[in-house]
């Protein structure tokens, strides 16, 4: 396993001081491309990728980026690695570019045109360049969050860990944001952690889903979803209609309620058949947890 190319995590484990036990022996293959990470809040993502970003310790497990020892040798990691976390500071008053600038510096970049390309090129890249000039505590949130990529790729990094990327992107700068971590992961282990269930699907090669500081299931969206090919129905309910026992999920619509079931045949023939989508796999896997906790 250590010898894998991308990154592997062994039985990584943390509690914390107050007894949380946030990760509770998580073990993954992480292959060049985009990965997604899934699971509700206080799942154990942050955690999972402050310890990956080696800002906090395990109490327990092992890392590795391309074969190396991560937790051995964080400061090599440190130098291949970008995190961008859910805040940014956006540094009031530094010029964006300048403080791009002084970022490359940090990461090793001591050549001032070897900087300068490599500063055009990611303002190029999230489409800042003509801003650049302004401090970034100026920006829109999607502005920002867009600086905040175009710093995580300095140095071009071999593992990028980006936390909740779109919280409250419009979905212009959704695609944007989107299509920057798509092109980056043609050679780069991107992680993405997040709580939209459609952007997993839509961009991820495969997907790991945590809860409780467990792996619940991972696999490609596809291969996920199999097992419940002709297992989910759906039909539309008015809004005070009893709902079935079956039922997985119950969504408001106008009017009324969209009615999602697991079962091996359709509760009654209001129901037609539903393909399985990531959403479907997410909350069965969650409920499927959940049940076997109370058991
Ligand atoms: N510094 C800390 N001290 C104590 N408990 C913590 C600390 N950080 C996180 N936790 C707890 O650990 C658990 C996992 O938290 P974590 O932030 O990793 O989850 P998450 O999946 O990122 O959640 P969210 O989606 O809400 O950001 C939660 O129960 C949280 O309250």
């Amino acid at each position: 396993m250590a010898n894998s190319t991308g990154l592997v995590i062994e039985d990584l484990a943390k509690t914390y001081g107050n007894g949380v036990r946030a990760l509770d022996g998580v073990s993954l293959e992480v292959a060049p491309g985009m990965y997604g990470l899934l699971g509700p809040n206080g799942a154990g993502k942050s955690t999972l990728m402050r310890t990956l970003a080696t800002l906090q310790e395990p109490d327990r497990g092992r890392l590795f980026l391309d074969g190396e020892d991560v937790l051995a040798a964080p400061d090599h990691l440190r130098q291949r690695l970008g995190y961008l976390p859910q805040q940014i500071g956006a540094y009031a008053g530094v010029p964006a570019r300048d403080l791009l600038d002084r970022f490359a510096w940090l990461k090793g970049r001591h050549r001032r045109s070897e900087r300068r390309d490599e500063v055009e090129n990611l303002l190029e890249k999230v489409n800042l360049r003509e801003v650049a000039h302004r401090p970034a505590s100026t920006f829109s949130g999607g502005m920002l969050r867009r600086f905040g990529i175009a710093l995580a790729l300095i140095g071009s990094p071999r593992l990028l860990i980006v936390d909740e990327p779109t919280a409250g992107l419009d979905p212009a700068e959704r695609n944007q944001f989107h299509r920057v971590l798509a092109d980056t992961a043609s050679n780069t282990v991107v992680l993405l952690s997040t709580h939209i269930v459609e952007d997993v699907e839509n961009l991820c090669d495969r997907l790991a889903i945590l809860a409780n500081g467990r792996l619940l299931a991972e696999g490609t969206p596809a291969a996920l979803a199999l097992p419940y090919q002709g297992v989910l129905w759906e039909a539309s309910f008015e809004r005070d209609e009893p709902v079935p026992k079956e039922a997985l999920r119950v969504l408001p619509r106008p009017g009324g309620r969209r009615v999602i079931c697991h079962a091996e045949q359709a509760p009654d023939d209001r129901f037609v058949a539903r393909p399985p989508r990531l959403e479907d796999v997410y909350y069965l896997a969650l409920e499927n947890a959940r049940r076997e906790a109370a058991a």
